[in-house]
């Protein structure tokens, strides 16, 4: 266990530096592993095979006591992104940013009968960590993991998986991409009247530019839900944004 100072609790900036840079760094060194195999690891070790939330609380519980991950996380998890997930009812969910399938398991687990989520990963160890998360999670035939980068595969929806429109889609990626995905959608169809945007981070690490469109746009009606960065007590939250066609 790490003893965390206060401020690196509260801030977000500073707590990213740490669990994100400097602890990963150390404990990868000294354990000769990555982190998203240590995560999977305690899959393996404490959630029941075929029960999604068992994974997820493995997940939590390994982030709470052993080491900070970038997974949405428990807080704005079940307030916010379970809630919207069973509002919206889905038949068809595009998730940007894989990692370890933390939040993938999370959805999938909320969909209905025959609903589909593919969600997209562009680094290759993370997808592959995520594969058997999600295969340990007992969702894998309602989920499709893309490996590669959004902006590339995002055009391809249509002709490659028959996708027509998303009722949903869950933006969790790097920040900077989080506009011009959104701007790739609109031009490709792929949003239709009344398709969710949920985009996570939006106060820290930040998506600004992201944030002045949406909540300017007359296509969209787009509303905040305050919570903490994962894990943390840092602030952050997610924005819902309805596309209005
Ligand atoms: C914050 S993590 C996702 C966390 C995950 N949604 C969860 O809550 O469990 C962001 C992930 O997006 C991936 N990523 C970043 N930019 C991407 C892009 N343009 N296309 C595909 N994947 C991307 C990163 O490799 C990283 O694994
Ligand atoms: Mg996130």
């Amino acid at each position: 266990k790490w003893v965390i100072p206060g401020a690196v609790q509260y801030h977000g900036g500073l707590a990213l530096i740490w669990h994100d840079v400097i602890v990963e760094w150390i404990l990868d060194t000294l354990t000769q592993s990555t982190r998203p195999q240590r995560l999977l690891a305690a899959v393996h070790k404490k959630a029941t095979r075929g029960n999604p939330r068992s994974v997820v609380k493995a997940i939590d519980e390994f982030c709470n006591q052993n080491e900070w991950a970038m997974n949405v996380g428990n807080e704005k998890g079940s307030e916010i992104l379970d809630s919207v997930v069973s509002e919206t009812n889905p038949g068809c969910v595009l998730e940007l940013g894989t990692y370890c399938g933390y939040s993938t398991v999370r959805i999938a687990s909320l969909l209905p009968p025959h609903a589909q989520l593919i969600t997209l990963e562009f680094n290759p160890d993370n997808a592959a960590v995520a594969r058997q998360v999600i295969a340990w999670a007992g969702v894998a035939e309602k989920v499709r993991l893309v490996e590669g980068e959004s902006g590339e595969w995002i055009p391809k929806m249509k002709e490659q998986f028959g996708v027509k429109t998303f009722d949903l889609v869950f933006l969790d990626h790097w920040k900077n991409r989080y506009l011009l995905d959104t701007k790739l959608m609109e031009e490709c169809g792929l949003l239709k009247k009344g398709s969710v945007l949920l985009a996570d981070n939006v106060v820290c690490p930040g998506a600004p530019d992201y944030l002045e469109y949406i909540r300017n746009s007359p296509q969209y009606k787009s509303q905040f839900f305050k919570s903490h960065l994962e894990y943390t007590k840092a602030e952050d939250g997610l924005e819902k944004s309805v596309f209005l066609g």
